[in-house]
């Protein structure tokens, strides 16, 4: 049985509260002088991966109590009934299973009864055989002519993934295939990307879960009517567009070719699903071998956490260290920074895949928590964001745990770049760690005036015991990248179990979605519009009348 836990209601919580009033004024400065052993103490190594936790706000007895909190809340029940296909999504009665779709032992994971690895090796066969015959050459488009651009359309957990995976792992692109994406039902987004497109060499993936959302289909009928305006007979749509759904008769009804759709299943969550068929556009990207590392990667890692004591375990203490700060620090949100500009969609990514996991607010028995719960996810790449948000993390008023991630060996051996880069990364966690503080203003105050003396330190002095995790990886492989991606899901799972919530529905996204649809018809019809509050109606009409 899934376990239903308050954790406020745990001794491991009371302990922690209890124990946060006494550590909250604790500088991590002096946890660092009293212990010269604190770095090989909150340290883990992963595969190609370090894990550096020790400038956080914590001590033994912290660490201690955190992992008595995950025992406390039966976590390793939580992972269990997740890889055995326990139907844990609830509230949509699915099991969660993207660990399964990169289960490269094979080990049978059985959902009602069935075994589901014969049909995930079946579709990444099928995505095998297809990358390969994009790739090659061997699959033409309508005039005989090789593929050479791909435009993949979907929103949401159809999109961002690629988009994240594609982008990150840009020195693995084949040189032959260019690769877009196409998300927003604003014209715009499928205008200027069909301007670098030719229908002959073009192929269109529409990458839709249900097959139904609003934006993939509009965006997907407009790709059509596009590709048929010069290809003109329909019987050429089966060359240049595949769907990725798990819904076969809307994919039929949109006049793709059932051979043509790539399967998934909804025990796959939107926002896990790039490891399945959703990844295609990645395996047609940079190759099928490579998607099948990044498989690897985040296999290694399901392992991990399957089988690792807390102690030891990444994603857990991870999981638990956002717990500290964002239930005892009162911390609001979690930056994520990583220090290379190829992973520059990696904080859009776990946008969704954090805020839509753990953007909840009831528990699992229906009850309001009176408790906080997911972070919000925000970030952008080093050193981009030095120069832009990182005055509010080194001085404003809140709290922002941040992780630091960064590869050993850049792709772009250029000059001293990537040394110049490093070395803002070991510079920015040491400095929110340290601050700065009155002394060390006045002695490089030393030739001001004494008026400047008294006045300046206030704005110059930083507090420091800013805390931030740091990943350090020797390079951003598919197969550590996969790692990465696996680690930050497995901390959203261990975060929602310990928060009691569900964190693989998303009904939050349904209502704007459904006023939507009922709003469109009233802006296409003539008149007034009356049926809304003042401030929608005004705005409404306001529109109406401006686009006349
Ligand atoms: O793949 P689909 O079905 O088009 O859904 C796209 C997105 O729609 C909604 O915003 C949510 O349900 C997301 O989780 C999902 O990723």
């Amino acid at each position: 049985m899934f376990p239903n836990i308050t954790p406020t209601r745990t001794e491991a919580w009371k302990k922690l509260e209890k124990h946060f009033s006494e550590i909250k004024q604790v500088h991590m400065k002096d946890l660092f002088k009293e212990d010269a052993e604190r770095f090989n103490k909150f340290n883990l190594q992963f595969e190609d991966i370090l894990f550096d936790f020790s400038k956080n706000r914590i001590n033994q007895e912290t660490f201690d109590l955190l992992i008595s909190l995950a025992k406390e809340t039966k976590l390793q029940e939580a992972i269990d009934g997740m890889f055995s296909g326990e139907l844990i999504n609830k509230t949509e009665k699915r099991a969660v299973l993207h660990t399964a779709l990169r289960n490269r032992s094979n080990t049978p994971i059985k959902v009602d009864g069935a075994d589901v690895m014969p049909d995930v090796n079946k579709v990444l066969k099928q995505i095998e055989t297809f990358s390969n015959a994009i790739i090659s050459g061997e699959w033409k488009g309508y005039s005989g002519k090789n593929i050479t651009t791909i435009v993949n359309i979907g929103i949401g957990g159809s999109d961002l993934g690629p988009v994240m995976v594609t982008e990150a792992l840009k020195p693995y692109k084949k040189e032959n295939i260019d690769t877009y994406f196409v998300s927003n039902v604003d014209a715009t987004h499928i205008a200027e990307t069909l301007k670098k497109a030719d229908p002959e060499t073009t192929l269109f993936m529409i990458a839709s879960k249900t097959f139904t959302t609003q934006e993939t289909m509009t965006n997907a009928h407009s790709a059509r009517d596009w590709f048929l305006e010069k290809a003109k007979d329909v019987d050429h749509v089966k060359k240049h567009f595949v769907a990725i759904s798990t819904n076969a008769e809307a994919v039929a009804e949109f006049g793709i070719d059932t051979q043509n759709m790539f399967e998934f299943w909804d025990w796959v969550g939107g926002r896990y699903s790039l490891w399945s068929a959703i990844g295609l556009s990645i395996a047609c990207t940079i190759g099928y071998k490579n998607f099948e590392e990044l498989l690897e990667g985040a296999h290694a890692m399901d392992n991990h956490l399957k089988s690792t004591p807390f102690e030891e375990n990444i994603p857990v203490i991870l999981g638990l260290l956002g717990i500290w700060y964002n239930n005892f620090f009162g911390a609001q949100s979690n930056a994520l920074l990583p220090y290379d500009q190829y992973m520059h969609r990696f904080a859009a990514y776990f946008q969704q895949g954090d805020m839509e996991s753990n953007g909840k607010s009831v528990d699992r028995n229906g009850e309001p928590v009176d408790y906080q719960t997911g972070p919000i996810i925000w970030g952008e790449p080093g050193t981009n964001g030095q120069h832009a948000f990182y005055q509010l993390i080194h001085q404003g008023t809140k709290l922002i745990p941040c992780d630091f991630l960064a590869p050993a060996i850049s792709y772009n051996p250029l000059g001293d770049h990537h040394d110049k880069l490093m070395a803002n990364f070991f510079a920015q966690t040491e400095a929110l760690m340290n601050g700065k503080t009155k002394e060390e203003v006045l002695e490089e105050l030393g030739s001001l005036s004494e008026e400047e003396k008294a006045f300046l330190p206030a704005f110059k002095e930083f507090s420091g015991n800013r805390p931030t995790n740091s990943f350090l990886f020797k390079q951003l492989t598919p197969k550590t990248l996969g790692s990465l991606i696996a680690m930050y899901e497995h901390k959203i799972f261990v975060q929602g179990v310990i928060w009691n919530i569900f964190s693989f529905d998303q009904w939050g996204v349904e209502l704007g979605k459904q006023l939507a649809k009922k709003i469109l018809p009233e802006l296409e019809a003539e008149g007034e519009v009356t049926s809304h509050d003042s401030s929608t109606n005004g705005l409404i009409n306001k529109y109406k009348a401006l686009k006349k």
